[in-house]
């Protein structure tokens, strides 16, 4: 049997990528399409050649001497095929030696004029240089900066991130994780389970010894112990930054003919939403990505809750739909109409902080009887929380609602913790986790018995602390993590 066909997918993506290490890859950095330029960019130890065969000094008319570039300063050079000396273009070339390149290897920068057809007739010229130049695959150009150990895991997580970015609090998250702010916590943590762990190893190495003083045991315990507290805690504050970086999933929810899908719609801006005077008009979840404030919100309008006898089938899985929207969402809104008493079942709970209760077509009552219907609810349903009274026919308190929306998102998903945040994905509370159990592995064995496995636990968890970050191998993650990358990052 042939050996790829006894591999996995992932593993032939990491053997091949492990072979190919020494080509020379090439790719358009720049989005496909017309633009002012295009950047192409070559990376490898044969880099140089694309200098030395594909361009010369716009002047030049014969083969110029063969000058190497000054590093990181921009020429003007033509671009020429490398077989016929055909012009291609003329481009502002960059080089970047091994030492400074981020991908750790030599690194030649092609700003092109952005038009398709130049594009395409240099990455032509490039693949007929040698048999080492090939086309980069998606995110191998920063799969080159990891291995060459210029970014660890958090950070290319991060540079995805940025790239993906869409509103301003994603682009602080990835920025803050791209620059290293989670790589510079993880190293701090390990170097605290190392720190533990060599006390425990001397315990085991010289226990039977005198020169071992007492109450080594009790300070590494100590120490393990608020670490593990502080990581607790710092995991749980984390998880606002995670649902940041996915999206703040809202709900709105309410009963039939309510003026969800109108007020859906007013927050969307667009008439995304079907809206009638008949009630259960939505029946699916209606989605839509939005950029509120800088923050990224995915909204989602549903099915009107009620119960009865007379909620026929299709209305049902509306409502099962809405239900499960509530469950999932990170924030709710609950709508609910002045004009008329509505019996809404037992739908959210709204005295908990991820709810707010909106209650609207206030333009259709007078203000007294809109207060005590107000009250009323409240009374009625145990609306502890929050509350904002609108009108999106006429516009009354929408200016409020949506600053109370964005004071909500603020106080919950801001970035304005103390501490950088340690988790931005699953991954990293995976790991995090794992690390968390092994510590509370390592407490309940940590006596003069169980020592050397509590040994063995604190250097688990500092594995799983260093999966994170790439310094323990991690060939699973790898081909996950830059086949997700666009080609030419
Ligand atoms: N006067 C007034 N009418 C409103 C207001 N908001 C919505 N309506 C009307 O109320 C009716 C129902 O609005 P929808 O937005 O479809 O209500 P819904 O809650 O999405 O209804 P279902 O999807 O059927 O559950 C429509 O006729 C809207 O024009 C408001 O603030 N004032
Ligand atoms: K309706
Ligand atoms: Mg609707």
């Amino acid at each position: 049997m042939r050996l790829a066909s006894c591999l996995g997918k992932r593993q032939q993506h990491t053997l091949r990528l492990a072979h190919s290490q020494r080509d020379t890859i090439y790719a358009s950095s720049t989005a496909p399409g017309k633009a002012a330029i295009a950047i192409v960019r070559i990376s490898g130890s044969d880099a140089l050649q694309v200098w030395h065969q594909m361009t010369r000094s716009p002047k030049a008319h014969r083969a110029p001497p063969v000058r190497p570039p000054v590093p990181r300063r921009a020429s003007l050079r033509q671009v020429v095929d490398p077989v016929t000396q055909d012009p291609l273009d003329e481009a502002l070339v960059l080089y970047f030696p091994r030492s400074v390149a981020l991908t750790g290897q030599d690194l030649v920068e092609l700003h092109l004029h952005g038009s398709r057809a130049v594009t395409r007739a240099v990455l032509e010229a490039l693949s007929k240089l040698s048999d080492h130049f090939r086309p980069a695959e998606p995110g191998e150009f920063t799969q080159r900066a990891y291995e060459s150990g210029k970014m660890d895991l958090t950070a290319v997580e991060g540079l995805r991130d940025l790239i993906e970015s869409e509103t301003e609090a994603q682009r602080q998250l990835a920025l803050a994780q791209a620059t290293g702010s989670l790589h510079k916590q993880y190293e701090l943590i390990r170097q605290q389970l190392i720190e533990a762990m060599a006390l425990i190893e001397a315990i085991i190495d010289f226990g039977e010894d005198e020169n071992i003083e007492d109450g080594v045991i009790d300070l590494a315990r100590a120490k393990v112990a608020s670490l593990r507290e502080t990581l607790q805690a710092r995991l749980t504050r984390s998880r606002s930054s995670e649902i940041v970086r996915q999206g703040i999933r809202v709900a709105i929810l309410g009963p039939p003919n309510a003026g969800k899908s109108t007020l859906f719609n007013w927050l969307v801006q667009r008439e995304a939403s079907i809206v009638t005077a008949h009630p259960g008009t939505t029946r699916d979840i209606i989605q839509t990505s939005l950029d509120f404030h800088g923050y990224p919100l995915v909204l989602l309008d549903t099915a009107g809750l009620r119960q009865g006898q007379d909620v026929h089938e299709v209305e049902q899985i509306g409502i099962t739909r809405a239900l499960e929207a509530a469950s999932s969402a990170d924030l709710k809104l609950c709508v609910l109409p002045l004009d008329q008493p509505t019996a809404i079942p037992r739908l959210v709970s709204s005295s908990t902080e991820d709810a707010l209760v909106v209650f609207t077509k206030s333009d259709l009552v007078d203000s007294t009887s809109a207060a005590s219907q107000v009250a009323r609810y409240c009374a009625l349903y145990d609306i502890r929380g929050s509350h904002c009274v609108v009108s999106v026919k006429t516009g009354d308190g929408l200016f409020d609602l949506s600053q109370f929306l964005q004071r909500c998102c603020e106080s919950r998903f801001g970035q304005h913790q103390p501490e950088a945040p340690l988790v931005t994905q699953a991954r990293h509370r995976h790991h995090l986790e794992d690390c968390l159990a092994c510590l509370a592995a390592f407490e309940a064995s940590c006596n003069e018995e169980g020592i050397v496995l509590a040994a063995e636990e604190l250097r688990y968890a500092a594995q799983a602390i260093g999966r994170i970050t790439g310094r323990v191998e991690a060939e699973e993650v790898l081909g996950q993590i830059f086949s997700s990358f666009c080609i030419g990052k």
